[in-house]
């Protein structure tokens, strides 16, 4: 099930195939700032990302300054990481253009 906690084993193996993003909080989450050429261009990276989380009922936790997107997954229904938040990593690596 999308919201069963991953094991060890599986989040080495998600954040293998996932560029960009560390492992935080003792495995709890995972992390990734993505940097764009400008406010606007980082706007609607988080607009692209937004309906994506809608749509994935799965949501980030997340802070832009200017040109950054600092940005934190994690499943809270869990307590730790599931597909959701591999699948949604993804999704805003594509949005990134990486
Ligand atoms: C009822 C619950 O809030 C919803 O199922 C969704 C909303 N978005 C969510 N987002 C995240 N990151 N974790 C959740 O557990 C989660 N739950």
């Amino acid at each position: 099930m999308a919201r069963d906690k991953l094991d060890a084993k599986q989040v080495q193996e998600a954040l293998a195939g996932l560029e960009g993003w560390r492992l935080a909080d003792d495995g709890k989450a995972i992390e990734r700032r993505f940097t764009f050429s400008g406010f606007n261009e980082a706007f609607g990276f988080m607009t692209r990302a937004a309906l994506a989380a809608e749509k994935l009922d799965h949501h980030p936790e997340w802070t832009n300054v200017y040109r950054t997107v600092d940005v934190r997954l994690t499943t809270h229904d869990a307590g730790g990481l599931t597909e959701l938040d591999v699948k949604l990593a993804k999704r805003m690596n594509a949005f990134a253009g990486r």
